[in-house]
Formats: structure tokens, C-alpha cells, sequence
């Protein structure tokens, strides 16, 4: 059976990020015997430009099709002056595949530990994973727009914060059975009703996963205090958006993040954390590991090849452990170096790896 994959490349560093996983996803298609198709279609402001709107009705269709997507970034200065934003194509893309489960490993590789602007005895250990509640929330509620007052509604439902909550329980089981549920309780009725029904449904259905509840502001700094002390973090859309670029970080890159937004009625959709960061694009600089493991997260959720998504994160780990690296994580690969790497070692597993830029 043909998996078909829709990709879209967006704006900025996203074209390049996403030739780089497409080209592991073939690499790993051959060693593995997988059909996979790819098909790309315009989504922000590439597709503004097109066809005057950031989520065209022909990549909608394309997306709702596929058995799976893969999104490199949207968004640039270019569409800053007003008139439509590419970022709502990519909101508009996640509540049309119903994707509210947005799923943020945050792992240290090991060798990368430097890497991280904390000390290394206060990074060690650190592996996270953000479960961030994806088509909720402030990014879309009613908007009023003016020039001297201006308006962002935040809602949740008990349904909405119990289903996502479930993802987080459900994952916490199969790592350390520790939630930490992040809101602002002390001000926000969303909260208070987040916070509500996380302890009820943790009472109901999960007694055996500890929870705990933090504040959105101490979790901004207990994230640097003590990153290993995390387990699984659920939270809100704009509180998880904020938080995983922090916690990017604490691992060396936010270039190093991937992504996986969970769906009941898709496969899903699958995207780095990062931007379009157009102070790099088109340079080669930009770093793939993100959206080359955001590709192995598709592999693993959307079409249940586990074997072929590990090998994509042995293959990443072994390369960035032997040096082989964008220049954000101390390396002088290019993009598309570090993707070669990937596919020869995919292709190869026990071949020796050459030194980082000797390609
Ligand atoms: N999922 C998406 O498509 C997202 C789009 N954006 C959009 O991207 C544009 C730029 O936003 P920024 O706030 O600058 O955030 P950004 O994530 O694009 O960049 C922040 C910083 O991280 C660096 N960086 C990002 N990805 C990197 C990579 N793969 N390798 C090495 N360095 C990397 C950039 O060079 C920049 O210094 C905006 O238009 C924003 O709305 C922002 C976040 C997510
Ligand atoms: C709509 C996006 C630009 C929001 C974002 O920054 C993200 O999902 O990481
Ligand atoms: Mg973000």
C-alpha cells in the first residue's frame, strides 16, 4: 500500500527544512520497503503570493486526502504589513485536520549536553515531552481588531481540556507516570476550569499518574531551575507554544525540536517547532533535525512504522553525537550535509561516519 504524504514547504527556512526530511523519509522509504508518494502544495505566505490566501482550497483538499502532512514553517516580514497573515493559513490547516494534540519531545542527544546554556550537571538527565492543546484557546477565539482598542477571546470546554488531557495521561503511562499540568489558575477562569478537569479525570481514570499543577510564570523558571524534573507537560495552546521554544533550548537547539499534531480524524499533521526564521533562510544554515525527526514522528503516528521511524533517530543521534551539525549546534554542515549524513547512515547503519563539512 502507497502511504501519501502531502508536504508543505511554506516560507523562510521551511522549503529547506523540508527537503531535507522528505529526502530521509525517501532514504528510509528504500531501506525499509516502503511506498511512500509526496505531493506539495502552498500554505502561508508562498500561497498568498500564489493564489491570494494562506490556506488555498486546493491544499486544503490535498491535505484532507493524504494519509499524513508534513509542514516546514510560515510567516515572514514580507506579510507583516497587513492585509492576510500566513500564520492563518497554518491555524486554519490544524482546526481543519482536527490536529489538537500537539505533541513537543524536548531530549538531550547525547554529546549535546554543552551545547545547552545551562551547566551540564543541572541539564543532564532532561527529557520532556509537552503535550500542548493545539485548536483551542486564545488563537482562536473571537478577535476584534482596531486602532485603539483590540480583543482576543480565550475559551476552553471541559471536552476539549479532557481530550487532550487524556493524551498526556495516556503518554505519561508509557514514561514516568508523572503529569505536570501548567495554567494560570490564580487568574484565568480557563484555567480554573483546565485545572478543574484535569483532577477529575486524573482521579477517574488515572490514579496511577502522579499530576501536580503549576503556574505558567514559575513554570517559565523551574523549566531552567530543574529541566530533568520533568516528565510530561500539559498545557494550553499559547502557554505549550511559549514554553516549548523555551524548553527547545535547554537541549542546545530549538532547530533540534520536532513536532507531531494528533488528530481523530486524520493521520496528522507533522512540523519542527520553529519558524520560517528569515534571518537565515536561504543560506543553509538552517538546521533539519527538527523536521527530520518531526518526519520520523510521522512515520511512527501516522502510519505505524516504528522500525523505520527509530532508524531515522539513531541515524540523527549517531550524526550529531559524531559532530555532524548545523552551525546552531557548533557544527559546519550545511542543511542539506546534515541530511546526507542522515540518509548515508539510514542507508548504512554500520558504515563509519566521516568528520562534520568533510562531505
Ligand atoms: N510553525 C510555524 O510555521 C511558525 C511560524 N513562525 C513565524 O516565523 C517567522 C519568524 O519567527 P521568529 O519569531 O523569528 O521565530 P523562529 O523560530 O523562526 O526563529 C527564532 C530564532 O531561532 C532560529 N532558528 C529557528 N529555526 C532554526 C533552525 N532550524 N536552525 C537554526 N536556527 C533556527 C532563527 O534563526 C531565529 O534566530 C514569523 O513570521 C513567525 O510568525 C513562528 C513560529 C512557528
Ligand atoms: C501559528 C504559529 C505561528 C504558532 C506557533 O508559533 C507554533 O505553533 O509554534
Ligand atoms: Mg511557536
Amino acid at each position: 500500500m502507497t502511504h501519501k504524504i502531502v508536504i508543505l514547504p511554506g516560507d523562510g527556512i521551511g522549503p529547506e527544512v523540508a527537503a531535507a526530511a522528505r529526502a530521509v523519509l525517501e532514504a528510509v522509504g528504500s531501506a525499509h520497503g516502503l511506498s511512500l508518494s509526496f505531493e506539495s502544495h502552498d500554505i502561508g505566505g508562498c500561497a498568498i503570493d500564489a493564489h491570494g490566501d494562506p490556506f488555498p482550497e486546493s491544499t486544503a483538499k490535498a491535505c484532507a486526502g493524504a494519509d499524513a502532512v508534513f509542514l516546514g514553517a510560515v510567516g515572514g516580514p514580507k506579510w507583516d504589513g497587513g492585509g492576510p497573515r500566513p500564520e492563518a493559513g497554518l491555524l486554519a490547516l490544524r482546526k481543519t485536520l482536527g490536529a489538537f494534540a500537539n505533541l513537543r519531545p524536548i531530549t538531550l542527544f547525547p554529546g549535546l549536553e554543552r551545547l545547552s546554556p545551562l551547566k551540564e550537571e543541572r541539564v543532564a538527565g532532561t527529557d520532556m515531552l509537552i503535550v500542548r492543546e493545539l485548536t483551542g484557546g486564545i488563537y482562536f477565539g473571537d478577535k476584534v481588531e482596531g486602532d485603539e482598542t483590540a480583543s482576543d477571546l480565550c475559551s476552553y470546554s471541559r471536552q476539549e481540556v479532557e481530550r487532550i488531557a487524556r493524551i498526556a495521561f495516556d503518554a505519561a503511562r508509557g514514561r514516568k507516570r508523572r503529569v505536570t499540568s501548567v495554567d494560570k489558575a490564580n487568574v484565568l477562569a480557563t484555567s480554573r476550569l483546565w485545572r478543574n478537569a484535569v483532577v477529575a479525570l486524573r482521579d477517574a481514570e488515572y490514579p496511577d499518574v502522579e499530576l501536580d499543577h503549576v503556574l505558567v510564570d514559575a513554570m517559565a523558571m523551574k523549566l531552567i531551575e530543574r529541566p530533568a524534573a520533568f516528565d510530561v507537560i500539559l498545557t494550553e495552546n499559547m502557554f505549550g507554544d511559549i514554553l516549548s521554544d523555551e524548553a527547545s533550548v535547554i537541549a542546545g537547539s530549538i532547530g533540534l525540536a520536532p513536532s507531531a499534531s494528533l488528530s481523530e480524524s486524520h493521520g496528522g499533521l507533522y512540523e519542527p517547532i520553529h519558524g520560517s526564521a528569515p534571518d537565515i533562510a536561504g543560506q543553509g544554515k538552517a538546521n533539519p533535525v527538527g523536521a527530520i525527526l518531526s518526519a520520523a514522528m510521522l512515520l511512527r503516528h501516522a502510519l505505524g512504522e516504528g522500525e523505520a521511524a527509530a532508524a531515522i533517530e539513531r541515524a540523527v543521534s549517531e550524526c550529531l553525537a559524531a559532530g555532524i551539525g548545523t552551525g546552531d549546534v557548533g557544527g559546519s554542515a550545511s542543511t542539506q550535509q546534515v541530511a546526507e549524513h542522515v540518509c548515508a547512515r539510514i542507508a548504512e547503519p554500520d558504515a563509519s561516519i566521516p568528520l562534520a563539512g568533510t562531505a
